[in-house]
């Protein structure tokens, strides 16, 4: 593809993202890229990745475009994505050149908002905070509350791309082996810092359609989920319940932990998304996972009441220590959705607590930041708990090296770990 033709699929490609708002960016590119097979792996990777540039900086090219009086159409959110990264405004026209696959030209309106941007950047001092920062304005308060005098760097950090972090699956083999595999696919992959199971590509990698993946010998998970799946403590032998599994991404870490003896079982309330550990277990050489699909009056928690070792409850929460992934989760993310998740996290921990044993453990995971989510829910939970006792981070911490901040929760963030932005509390049941 020319580059002017890269530049109007990322156009129709921004397009589509802005016409399904509450789908997920990522789902609409798969989409996008499937129905036009034609498109090949470097110009989807230009596309996207232009497309994506406009996610992260949408409100402040919404800014520079509304204060010109126009709305942010994709054609003018692309273009002038262009001129506030350094574009000239002849190199924008040059490729808005109505030629074959290119752009149309732009009309005289369109010229009259865009041309002024030239040898702008994106940033400008009379923004108001949160377009600067690129959140909704709501949220800002709850963010001061969390990050106080460092929110601007926190979310910055948040802002910017995440690395592509692997787990080694020690079922298959070791991290040097898995390191040497991936070598042998021409991918470099260094050791994380903290998890020792984990691995970090710098940039984007084919990793999934590789041996090393395909043979299970390596799991894409972020850093930040194997330390939560690690904070569970899951030995050989024990009764281990992942209360939220989703697709299974702490339920493959925690039979990892297992040595693939005892019993997990993997349960949600997503069909669908239980479907989708199958493949993964299989492909992983687990065999001690089960999985339940909760459902509405559902006994099965009722029936095994105190008797579990180990329960995971890595809560449906807002996401927000996973911006760096989703850009435009940011943006859609309403005061309404948090609303709505605290007294479901608040019913799920309550429920889940009843499975564990006495001298049990129950660890209480989101992948968000927000306060709300982590330590208010905790707080809650053991005023109404009496029988649970908080574990502090420096005593559940069972990885090699210091934990990961002074606790007494795991707290982490793309700024102060490189990690996506996780929270784990580790609680024991004592009566
Ligand atoms: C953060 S995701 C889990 C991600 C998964 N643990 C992983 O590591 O890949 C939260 C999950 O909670 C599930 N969920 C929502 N409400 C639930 C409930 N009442 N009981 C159990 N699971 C629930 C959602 O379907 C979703 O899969």
């Amino acid at each position: 593809m020319t580059p002017a033709a890269r530049i109007a699929a990322a156009i129709d490609l921004v397009a589509e993202i802005e016409a399904a708002p509450r789908k997920p960016a990522d789902a609409v590119a798969n989409d996008f890229f499937r129905s036009r097979r034609y498109i090949g792996s470097s110009d989807r990777r230009t596309i996207s990745d232009r497309a994506w540039r406009v996610l992260r900086a949408r409100r402040r090219l919404e800014w520079w475009l509304r204060r010109a009086g126009a709305r942010p159409a994709p054609r003018l959110l692309v273009a002038a994505s262009l001129l506030l990264e350094g574009w000239t405004f002849s190199g924008v026209t040059q490729s808005f050149s109505g030629g074959q696959f290119a752009p149309s030209p732009l009309i005289a309106a369109e010229s009259a908002v865009l041309h002024p941007l030239e040898g702008h950047t994106l940033d400008h001092p009379e923004m108001p905070e949160a377009v600067r920062l690129e959140v909704p304005d709501w949220i800002l308060p709850h963010l001061r509350q969390r990050f106080g005098h460092d929110l601007a760097a926190e979310l910055a950090a948040m802002a910017g791309e995440a690395p592509l972090d692997l787990r080694v699956n020690l079922l298959k083999g070791t991290r040097d082996a898995a390191r040497q595999a991936l070598a042998a696919e021409g991918i470099e992959a260094e050791p994380t810092p903290l998890s020792p199971w984990g691995l970090r590509i710098a940039g984007r990698r084919p990793v999934s359609t590789g041996p090393a993946f395909q043979g299970g010998l390596v799991e894409i998970q972020d850093e930040g989920s194997q330390l939560v799946a690690a904070m569970v403590g899951a030995a050989p032998g024990m009764r281990v319940v992942d209360w939220c599994a989703g697709a299974g991404g702490k339920t493959l870490a925690l039979a990892m932990s297992m040595d693939n003896r005892g019993h997990v079982t993997a349960c949600d309330v997503s069909a669908h998304r239980l479907e989708g550990a199958v493949r993964r277990l299989r492909r992983a050489g687990v065999h001690n996972v089960e999985r339940h699909l909760v459902e509405p009056g559902d006994k099965w928690a009722k029936r095994r009441a105190g008797s579990i070792d180990r329960v995971l409850v890595d809560a449906p929460c807002t996401g927000t220590g996973t911006w760096r992934r989703n850009p435009d989760a940011r943006l859609r993310l309403q005061e309404n959705d948090l609303a709505e998740l605290r007294p479901k996290q608040a019913a799920i921990l309550a429920t889940a607590a009843g499975l564990v044993r006495k001298g049990g453990r129950l660890v209480y995971a989101t992948c968000s930041v927000l306060p709300e989510e982590n330590e208010e829910q905790l707080r809650a939970f053991l005023s109404a708990h009496s029988d649970f006792t908080l574990v502090p981070l420096a005593d559940a911490w069972a990885l090699p090296g210091p934990p990961p901040g002074p606790g007494p929760y795991l707290a982490l963030t793309p700024r102060s770990h490189g990690t996506d932005g996780f929270f784990a509390a580790v609680l024991e049941r004592t009566a």
